[in-house]
Formats: C-alpha cells, structure tokens, sequence
C-alpha cells in the first residue's frame, strides 16, 4: 500500500483538498445533527409552532445539499487521481513493451500483458477513487465527532473509545486474507485473458483439427477458476461486513443505554444532549464501517499494483541507441562476428561475417530454420546481438539514433500485418504523404487497380474488423509504404510460397526499382532473385557457411547444390 500512498500523496493539491473537504464534512454533520435536533426539540419537548421551525428546517436542507455535495466532489478528485495514476502506469507499460526487442514481446502471452495494461491497471481505480478518499474523512470526521460528544458527555466518549478499536483489529486481520484472495484472483484473470486471446487468435486452426470443443472446455475450466476467485474475495469481503456491522450496533446500542438511564432513570441529562449524542454516535461508526469497506477495495488494488510492478520491473532486453543522425543515400553494413541465442538454450546464430556494399543486392539463402529471418531481424536493429557487431557506414548500429534508423529501414516482411483502418492510412502508416503520394506509391506497388476497383477505393476500411487482403496484397501494401517511406535499407522476407505470374512480376519489378536508391538484403526462395543477387550468403544452423555468387556456390558447395536441384530441373 505504500507505493499507491506514496503516489497519492505525490498529487499534492488533490491530496490536501480532500483534508479540507473532510473538514468541511465534519462540520457539516455536527450542524445536520445540531439542525436535526433543535428542530424535534423545538416541535415535540417547546411545543413551538411550525412556522417557528421553517427556518431551521430550510438551513438542513441546505445542509443536506452541501453534504452530498461535499461527497460528491471528494469521489471526484479521487476518480481524477486514480485517472491520473493509471494512465502514468499505462504510459510506463507500453513504453516498456515498446522498447522490449522482438525475443521480449514473444516471450508471455499476449493476453496476459493485455489483462496487465487493462483489466489489472483499472484495478487500481479503487485505492485513490474510494480508499483514499475514505480514508482522510475517517482520519478528521470521528475525531471532530468525537471531541463534540466528548464535550457532552464524557461517559458516550469513553464507551466509544473502547469499542471503536476493534473496527481496525478486524479490518487488519480480515484485509490481510482479501490482498492475498485478490493476488490469487489477478493471477487467474490473467490466465483467464491470456488463455482466451490465444484461442480466438487460433479459433481456425481450432476448427480445422477439431479441437475448438477441447478448448471451449478449457476457457470454461479457466473462467470457472476466476469466478471461484472472485467470489472467494466477496466472502471475505461480506465476513467482514458483518463483523463491522455488528461491533457498531453494539457499541452505539451501549450508548443509548447510558443515555437512556440518565435520561429517564437518574435524570441527569437533558432531550437536546441525549439526542446529540445519539446522532452523532452512527455518524462516527458509519465513518469507520465505510473505511472498513473501502480498504477491502484498496487491498485489491495494492495486490494489482505489485502485479504492474512486477510487470515493469521484469529485466527486459530493450536494444541500444545512440544519438547519430541517418542520411539517405545506400548504406554500408558489415557484420562482425554476429551472435544470437534465444533464451538461454534456444536456437543460436554465430560467426555471422559479411559486408555489405551500398546498392548491392544480397541474397540470404538457406534450409527452412537455418536462421534467416532471424539474421534479418538482427541486421533491421528488432533483436539484441549477444555479441559481435553490426557496423552502418563505420559507425555501430547502437549509435543511431532509434527513429532516424527505422526511418531508414524498409522491412516488407512475409506475414505484414494490417492495422485496422484505410488502406491509404495502411499504406502512409504515420508518415505525412498527400494522397496523390499515396496513390504514386500503390502504383508502384501494382496495388492501384485493386484498390481502385474497391467501392471506397483509398477510404476502404482493413485490417481487424474490416475487408481483409491476400498474402501477396498485404505484401504489395507494405512494397507501397516502402515507396513513400524511400528507405536506404531494404531488408525482404520472399515468400516462401510459390506467387503468381502476375504478383512475382510486380514484386520483382518494385524491388528493382527500390535498389536504386537502397542496399537490399533478402531471404531469398526463388531462383530469379537469386541468380540476380550480388552476393549470396548461404546459412545452415545458425552460420554462414559459404558466400559467393548462385553459380560460384553450384558448383563448390554440395548443400547449396542440393536445395536448387530442384528449382534448376523446373526452370
Ligand atoms: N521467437 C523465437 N524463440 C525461439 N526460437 C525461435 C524464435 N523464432 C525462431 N526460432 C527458431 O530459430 C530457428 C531459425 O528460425 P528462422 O525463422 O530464423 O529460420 P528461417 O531460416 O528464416 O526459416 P524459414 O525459411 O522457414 O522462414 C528456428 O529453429 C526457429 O524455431
């Protein structure tokens, strides 16, 4: 709870408004109950008028306005700091997700960090939008209710003051169980949301091998494990209530004992105090009963908050940047001595060499799995090398600066994700362009006709929740963000499945215009592209073992020769 205190207080003028607004409050309950009784006391014990009340009676109501006011302006400002907190939490998560290489945000389910930014985030609503809040009016209320009391009848006070204590015993014993139940319950809703994400990211797949059922049961068997949670946390939560509940009504009926007999019995006290007091009496319990249950809230909270922390302080494997500017024209790469390793045993590249000249074209070649796409990852600055360097024009690639590097760097990979959105945002994705731009790059990409022939043409809607696109479209889409973006870089994942006439004539044809004005490395498949290439580097398990032209390798290398045979028989 301290760090969420800590941030409470860090809000400093919210924080001591909300002291000056319990003031306020308990001076307005005392006059309420003032107003309350001189009214009866006025009508039943003076046998006054009506008319001598009227105006007492329009002072309460006002009274009564203020108060709810009053309430109503605390849970304000503790909404307005939990707003401000979670968005600072939210802030720092994505800007940690953000940063994290591409091996961290494959690492953990998607679902999980979801449930983290949103549902566990939210979770801390209630320690600064009711435990906060309830907290200082229960800090000024009973003490101001109490002095007032005390100073009528010093035997009310010493009543109250030995049974108010057991509200916090139990409101510590029972808080203890929540946090731990409401940790327990995070923890499967998280599972829950991972879970569920997974499923419907795979619902096809599902389907297809007839396991949608398996995992409906699955959903179901997880969803039941939050429910339990959560009404394991309620149990607590209505225990609590109870006892709170009961300690109060004893305690105020002990009051009104000791009232009574001295009212009517040794008729030490008169109407008006006896009354006073027995008003007040709840007003002090109630303080502390709704503290009680705004504490529950808050434990839940502090349970989340160490979730998010613990979110933020996982050791992430963010890349490193410098300051360098980027220019335009055609890079340099060398790679020296390159090596990766997912996880600690995972698949590792090593003894990457290579130098890259600007404008040429190289062709990365190699068995399924031999590391390919993950040397293209290393080379686009996605992924963090375990050792060795990445030297753009003599400089290492950590001393650019991160947008002046992506804003070099073409990367059309094999499965592009769509944004939900146009297709002329898709295309611009962020970058200024005039539409006429936007156009000039889709021509480029022979993505034009189609998109014309659409009957919102540019204003089309894709991506999630819109008209989907072929694998080669998406493809031609991300070839026209290249156009507009002109990068120097131009780092092409082929497909590694067979295109058609039309589309292998387009890519062909835009990748060879791109190489004008950039240095192009890519995973190449088809024999054109690779016949084309100035230097091919051929991968197997991780290294390069041979470099050279297509048929420089024929003819040397027996592995290189195996994987073309078949292609050469084609062609
Ligand atoms: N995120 C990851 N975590 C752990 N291992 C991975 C990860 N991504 C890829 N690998 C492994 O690294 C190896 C190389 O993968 P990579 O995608 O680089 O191969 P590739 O040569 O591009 O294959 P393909 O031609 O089939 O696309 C594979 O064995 C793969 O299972």
């Amino acid at each position: 709870m301290k760090t969420l205190q800590k941030l409470a207080k860090q809000q400093k003028g919210r924080y001591y408004s909300l002291f000056f607004i319990a003031l306020a409050l308990s001076v307005v309950i005392i006059l309420q109950a003032y107003l309350i009784v001189s009214i009866i006391n006025d009508l039943f014990i003076n046998k006054e008028t009506f008319s001598h009340v009227i105006f007492p009676l329009i002072v309460l109501i006002g009274v009564l306005v203020v108060r709810a006011s009053l309430s109503y302006f605390s849970g304000k400002i503790g909404l307005k700091m939990a707003a401000l907190v979670k968005a600072n939490y939210r802030k720092r998560l994505i800007e940690k997700y953000a940063r994290n290489s591409l091996t961290a945000s494959y690492t953990g389910q998607s679902g999980h960090k979801l449930s983290v930014l949103l549902d566990t985030v939210d979770e801390l609503d209630s320690f600064f939008s009711q435990y906060i809040p309830q907290r200082i009016v229960t800090t000024v209320v009973p003490l101001v209710v109490l002095i007032v009391i005390f100073s009528q009848n010093v035997y009310s006070g010493l009543i109250i003051l030995v049974t108010a204590p057991f509200i916090p015993l139990f409101m510590i014993i029972i808080g203890g169980a929540t946090q731990r139940k409401s940790e327990e319950k995070l923890e499967s809703l998280a599972a829950f949301s991972g879970r569920f994400l997974d499923t419907l990211q795979g619902l096809l797949s599902l389907k297809l091998y007839g396991r949608s059922k398996q995992y409906k049961d699955v959903i179901e068997k997880s969803s039941l494990g939050f429910r339990d949670a959560t009404m394991n946390i309620l149990k607590v939560a209505f225990m609590s209530s109870l006892m709170l509940e009961f300690i109060s009504m004893l305690s105020i009926g002990l009051v009104a004992l000791e009232l009574s007999l001295r009212l009517v019995v040794f008729q030490s006290m008169d109407f008006f105090t006896a009354f006073l007091i027995l008003l007040l009496v709840p007003e002090f319990f109630t303080s502390l009963k709704e503290l009680g249950s705004a504490f529950h809230a808050g434990r839940s909270s502090t349970g989340a908050a160490a979730k998010v922390e613990q979110e933020l302080e996982t050791i992430e494997d963010s890349i490193e940047w410098g300051n360098e500017r980027m220019t335009a024209e055609p890079k340099t790469i060398e790679l020296q001595d390159l090596h990766f390793q997912y996880g600690a045993e995972g698949f590792a590249l090593s003894q990457i060499d290579a130098t890259i000249k600007p404008n040429q074209q190289i062709a990365i070649v190699g068995k399924s799995g031999s590391g390919k796409t993950t040397l293209l990852n290393l080379i686009a600055g996605l992924v963090k090398p375990s050792g060795g360097n990445i030297r753009v024009n003599g400089r290492d690639r950590s001393d650019y600066h991160e947008q002046e590097w992506f804003g070099q760097i073409g990367y059309i990979t094999q499965h592009p994700y769509l944004f939900s959105g146009t297709i002329a945002e898709n295309i611009a994705l962020g970058i200024k362009a005039s539409r006429e731009e936007v156009e000039l790059a889709a021509k480029k990409a022979g993505i034009a006709d189609l998109i014309e022939s659409l009957r919102d043409g540019y204003d089309t809607e894709i991506g999630e929740g819109g008209r989907g696109l072929s694998g080669g479209e998406k493809q031609r889409v991300t070839l026209a963000r290249a156009f507009l973006k002109k990068p120097s870089i131009i780092l092409f994942d082929e497909p590694t499945t067979g295109l058609d006439l039309v589309t292998e004539k387009i890519l062909q044809q835009s990748m060879k215009e791109l190489a004008e004005t950039a240095t192009v490395i890519t995973v190449a498949h088809r024999l054109q592209t690779i016949k084309k290439a100035d230097l091919i580097l051929f991968m197997e398990q991780g290294s390069i073992i041979a470099r050279g032209k297509h048929d420089d390798l024929q003819k040397d290398v027996a592995a290189y020769r195996d994987i073309f045979a078949p292609q050469e028989k084609k062609v």
